[in-house]
């Protein structure tokens, strides 16, 4: 267009919108080649809609278990554990635990799922941390073993589902007693995503939430700037002292799950650890980008980069997030169809059957490793579930 179009004084303007029209069509080659690339590698974790057995996330328990498969757990091992969580016992099919637990919600949330499972599950000993952040890193002594929600490849600590499938997640306005009931969202949501579809979402990136990690922050720079790409603003949490906590400005309002769904381009960042969000933007169908990849729960493994979701490295520029979103906006098939295939893993994949299922099995491989005779302990309590109370 240039050296057919420009004259002589516009030429130097020209060549300048040339050479950024270039750069542009490269950048955005290089996303298409990424996404070819990651579909001609992928393979399904199973050819199983059903995935009774929850082989999709059975390389993920075994990668955990595998620093301690010469040694097993030992009555020491345990014992020294023992400060980085909450002690629960299983003895004779019976759960017990000791008598504090720091978050008692989380404990709840994570009782829901043993409770099921005590009758096929043998004598065991358990150190359930129930923090957001890991306690091993590898580069300490304590070898463990301890269950966290969250880790990076840094941490040593057993991955278990997080409490917030069931109960004891953040407390926020819309939900006071913190976000929980995985089942029941996943039903909600579901209704929404299909009365919403892809061509009428707003096609505008989206992010609400809490300033837990300054990765967020160029986004709602570049949302102030560029309001009409993103919509991406800070709102209080329970630590909020002043408007620094919200970026230098005043907290904005939530919005609901259901809401996040009206926007074709959903923001995922990391907070203190992983961030119970990533599923539940899923659900929406909208098209996922995910911050950072450093910090995972135990289903992450095996959701593709370009196949289920758009990655972005950590802490991206205000110009990384125009460019990539410029992208998905002149390729609105090529997003709709990542959306989809999101969507559709978590739908098959990370149902409540599936998170007990992934308890079991984790629980059946852990309970192989112990190595001493579990004896009971009568400081402990004895959790009983609901139904045994009626
Ligand atoms: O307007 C809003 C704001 C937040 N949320 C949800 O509320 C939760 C909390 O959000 P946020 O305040 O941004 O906290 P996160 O950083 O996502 O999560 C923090 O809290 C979790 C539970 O304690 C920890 O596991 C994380 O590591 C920690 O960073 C998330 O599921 C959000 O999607 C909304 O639905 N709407």
């Amino acid at each position: 267009k240039c050296e057919t179009q420009c004259d002589n004084t516009e030429q130097s303007a020209c060549l300048k919108d040339k050479g950024i029209e270039v750069k542009q069509n490269a950048k955005f080659d290089k996303y298409t080649r990424s996404i070819q690339k990651a579909l001609a590698n992928y393979k399904p974790c199973t050819t199983d809609a059903n995935d009774v057995n929850c082989t999709c996330y059975a390389s993920g328990i075994k990668r955990d278990l595998a620093p301690y498969k010469s040694t097993g757990f030992t009555r020491k091992m345990i014992e020294d554990a023992g400060k980085y969580g909450t002690r629960y016992k299983i003895y004779g099919n019976q759960l017990y635990r000791e008598d504090n637990c720091m978050f008692p919600a989380r404990c709840q949330g994570i009782e829901h799922f043993l409770l099921q499972l005590l009758p096929e599950l043998r004598n065991m000993d358990l150190v359930i941390n129930t923090r957001d952040y890991p306690q091993l890193h590898t580069s300490w002594q304590h070898k463990g073993p301890v269950f966290s929600f969250s880790k990076t490849t840094e941490y040593l600590d057993i991955m278990y589902p997080a409490w917030t499938f069931w109960a004891g997640g953040p407390a926020t306005k819309l939900h006071p007693t913190g976000i929980g009931r995985w089942d029941l969202m996943r039903e909600k949501l579901e209704k929404v995503s299909k009365a919403i579809p892809w061509l009428e979402k707003e096609e505008i990136g989206f992010f609400r939430g809490s300033r837990t990690s300054d990765e967020r922050d160029s986004l709602i720079l570049l949302s102030r700037r560029n309001p009409q790409l993103v919509e991406a603003q800070y709102t209080k949490n329970q630590a909020w002292k002043s408007p620094k906590d919200t970026l230098d400005a005043p907290p904005a309002n939530e919005v609901s799950f259901e809401d996040h769904c009206k926007y074709k381009y959903l923001f995922n960042f990391r907070g203190v650890a992983a961030s119970f969000r990533l599923k539940h933007l899923f659900l929406c169908e909208s098209l996922v980008f995910h911050v950072g990849d450093e910090w995972q729960e135990f289903f992450y493994h095996q959701l593709k980069p370009w196949v289920h979701y758009v990655p972005l490295h950590s802490y991206p520029s205000q110009q990384e997030y125009e460019d990539i979103l410029n992208y998905f906006k002149s390729h609105d098939q090529l997003a709709q169809q990542i959306a989809q295939r999101g969507h559709q893993f978590i739908v098959q994949h990370l149902r409540m059957q599936d998170i007990k299922c992934y308890w079991r099995k984790l629980l059946k491989r852990y309970g192989k490793l112990m190595k001493y005779e579990v004896k009971p302990d009568e400081t402990m309590k004895r959790i009983r579930s609901s139904r045994d109370e009626l």
